[in-house]
């Protein structure tokens, strides 16, 4: 696997693959590879023939007051990863190629609806920047395909939505949330976390699990089952953001009739924010 920095040499070596008649598969992350990205590059080899991985951590998605500086970045087991995974090509681009104009005059993609509320609420400006790195990605290696996992269920929603309003010609492939034993969903940022928060954390898929059960069970009551949940979360020391259920496609509020559902949480535990979700579907609809 060959890792390059600059957006031309990048060119050339899809340029290359392509000539060979590959279809090209691009998986983008932020770096600080766990089981759930391996997840991703496995699906793009099992979909393309030379697969792509980007590790890039976006400032342009961070908000002041996150961690853009702490986050992990560990490269030389990220590439380790990426190999046994099944990539063929990392990129690995500093900030001056992303952006050689700075950010401030940078064009931005802003996706509206399905960027509002949940992380976007709490993480303004966040999915801009987002949209705007993987609009770039997308534009410097234009794949058939991008894998993205659904552990970012909004960012999922964002990025289909760009794609189909933009008219952009890649398939979008959402792949289920990789978990520990305990049911944490995989994250980077839970390195941030103490033996002891990493199994406190373990609630909030517990509570997912609850929720969605009592749904499917009839019960219709949801602020009860959510409070009930938050004060759960709160005795186990998480602060709240948001917790909610959604119609799962389109992210808006839920109305009767809505077959496919998601819940989805955002908690800080100490300063580490933690998101999960889990969708389902009604037979009889909500
Ligand atoms: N547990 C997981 N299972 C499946 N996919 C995942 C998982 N965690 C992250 N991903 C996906 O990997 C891609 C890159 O995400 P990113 O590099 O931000 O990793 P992360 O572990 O989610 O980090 P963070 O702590 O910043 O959220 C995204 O498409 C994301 O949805
Ligand atoms: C998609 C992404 C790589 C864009 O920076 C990032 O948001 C992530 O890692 O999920
Ligand atoms: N995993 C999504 C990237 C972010 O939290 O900034």
């Amino acid at each position: 696997m060959n890792t390059v920095k600059t957006v031309r040499e990048l060119r050339a070596a899809v340029a290359q693959a392509r000539a060979e008649g590959k279809q090209i598969g691009l998986v983008p992350t932020m770096g600080n590879l766990h089981a759930g990205h391996a997840a991703l590059v496995e699906k793009a080899a099992q979909r393309s023939d030379f697969v792509v991985a980007s590790i890039f951590v976006n400032p342009m998605q961070f908000g002041p007051s996150e961690d853009l500086d702490k986050y992990p970045r560990t490269l030389q087991a990220d590439q380790q990863r990426l190999v046994d995974a099944g990539c063929h090509l990392l990129f690995h681009p500093d900030v001056a190629e992303m952006y050689p104009g700075g950010m401030g005059e940078q064009t931005r993609i802003s996706v509206p609806g399905v960027s509002e509320g949940l992380c976007g609420a709490s993480r303004p400006g966040h999915f801009e920047g987002v949209a705007t790195v993987v609009t770039k990605l997308f534009n410097m290696v234009q794949p058939d395909l991008a894998v993205f996992g659904q552990k970012d269920f909004q960012q999922l929603a964002v990025i289909r939505t760009m794609v189909r309003d933009l008219n952009m010609p890649i398939q979008i492939i959402g792949e289920p949330t990789v978990r520990a034993e305990s049911g944490l969903a995989l994250s980077s940022r839970n390195g941030y976390l103490s033996d002891e928060q990493r199994e406190t954390a373990t609630v909030l898929y517990r509570s997912l699990q609850h929720i969605a059960q009592a749904i499917q069970a009839g019960e219709r009551d949801l602020p009860a089952l959510i409070a009930q949940a938050q004060r759960q979360h709160a005795d186990a020391g998480l602060r709240a953001d948001y917790l909610e259920v959604r119609e799962a496609q389109s992210l808006r509020q839920l109305g009767p009739g809505d077959r496919e559902l998601v819940v989805l949480v955002a908690a800080y535990l100490g300063n580490t924010r933690l998101i999960d979700n889990l969708s389902f579907t009604l037979d009889q609809g909500y």
